[in-house]
């Protein structure tokens, strides 16, 4: 399989090109390929002669996108309706991400894809207004909506929480915000696993739309950190308590919902997807971060 992967250093291009290892795969970033810059995204489609285009690139930093909502739109918004619509212009199948920040939490139950979308803040919003664009400019496109993305790579929670486990004394989290962490190694399984039907499939077939994925089960950005601890500390790693704090006590810039969590049951019925236990892919993440359980590295090893 030829691919072209917009995004290249990104927690989710790296799983793909890990797991697409032996097919042909082009992951780009700037200054390569830019969303924003569609000759440059011309150039990529010429060079990499794909038969799916994968956009794993956005513009991610949630509190600072309030602040740079121009340049959140443009890469969230426009950049991925100008990749989607070069796949179009060739015939080809496009696959994007996007996010459970596109609901404000208020629900109460886990989001079907039929849900309105009602983002609170500038990514949340920039990211729903990207799925509108994609699905105008390329009806074959599937969109993976997903959340809490974490992988061996990149800035994420995981990282966050080993690294104040290592510095301070106690973590304080909030335990009000329901959901469920996403490896990036289980979305790169699910985009191989879709990848052969919507290669074959017209527009219109079930496959293309937006699917619901994140891990199972869901539980909280507290219960998130508690369990990275708890598996860091059977690697040698620092453990620190994990206070439970509400929202209210730690003030971001950008409010994120709630309540996101997703209800996954439409890809496992169209795509035969189910949602990993992110417990077991959080250990493989800790197996390659920190070292297996059994290495015995010291208390307070980094
Ligand atoms: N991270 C998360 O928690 C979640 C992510 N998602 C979605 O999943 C997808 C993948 O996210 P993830 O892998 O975590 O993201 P990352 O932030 O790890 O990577 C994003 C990549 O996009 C690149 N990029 C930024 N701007 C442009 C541009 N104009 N043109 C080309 N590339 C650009 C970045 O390059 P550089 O670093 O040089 O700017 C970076 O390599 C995104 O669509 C995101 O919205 C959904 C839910 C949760
Ligand atoms: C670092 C830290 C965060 N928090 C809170 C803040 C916030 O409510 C929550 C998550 O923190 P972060 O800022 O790391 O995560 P955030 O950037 O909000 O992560 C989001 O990223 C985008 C790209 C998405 O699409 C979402 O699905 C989601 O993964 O945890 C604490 O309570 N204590 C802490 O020490
Ligand atoms: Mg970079």
């Amino acid at each position: 399989m030829r691919l072209l992967v917009a995004g290249r250093e990104g927690q989710v291009a790296r799983a793909l090109a890990a797991r697409f290892a032996g097919h042909e795969v082009m992951a780009l970033e700037p200054p390569a390929l830019d969303l924003t810059d569609r000759a440059s995204i011309e150039a990529a489609m010429q060079a990499a002669a794909p038969e799916l285009v994968v956009n794993a690139a956005a513009y991610t930093a949630v509190d600072r996108a309030e602040d740079d909502a121009a340049l959140a739109f443009a890469v969230n918004r426009d950049g991925a309706a100008n990749l989607a619509a070069a796949a179009a212009a060739r015939g080809l199948p496009f696959i994007h991400f996007s996010t459970d920040y596109v609901f404000d939490g208020r629900k109460g139950a886990p989001y079907t894809e039929a849900d309105a979308t009602s983002p609170l803040g500038v990514y949340g919003r920039s990211k729903e207004e990207g799925e509108r664009a994609v699905l105008a400019a390329n009806p074959r496109s599937a969109i993976l909506r997903t959340a809490w993305v974490c992988s061996p790579t990149g800035g994420n929670f995981v990282k966050t929480m080993l690294r104040l486990a290592a510095e301070r004394d106690a973590l304080r989290v909030v335990a009000d915000q329901h959901g469920a962490p996403t490896f990036a190694a289980d979305l790169a399984d699910a985009v191989f696993a879709m990848a052969p039907r919507l290669l074959a499939a017209a527009a219109g077939d079930e496959g293309f739309g937006i699917f619901h994925l994140s891990g199972a089960p869901h539980t909280t950005w507290h219960g998130f950190a508690s369990e990275i601890l708890a598996q860091a500390a059977l690697r040698g790693h620092r453990h620190p308590p994990v206070t439970p704090i509400a929202t209210s006590d730690y003030p971001t810039r950008a409010t994120r919902p709630a309540d996101g969590r997703l209800d996954c049951t439409k890809i496992t019925r169209v795509h035969g997807i189910a949602p990993a236990d992110w417990r077991a892919s959080l250990a493989r993440c800790l197996d390659e971060l920190i070292g297996p359980p059994s290495a015995g590295l010291k208390e307070g090893a980094p």
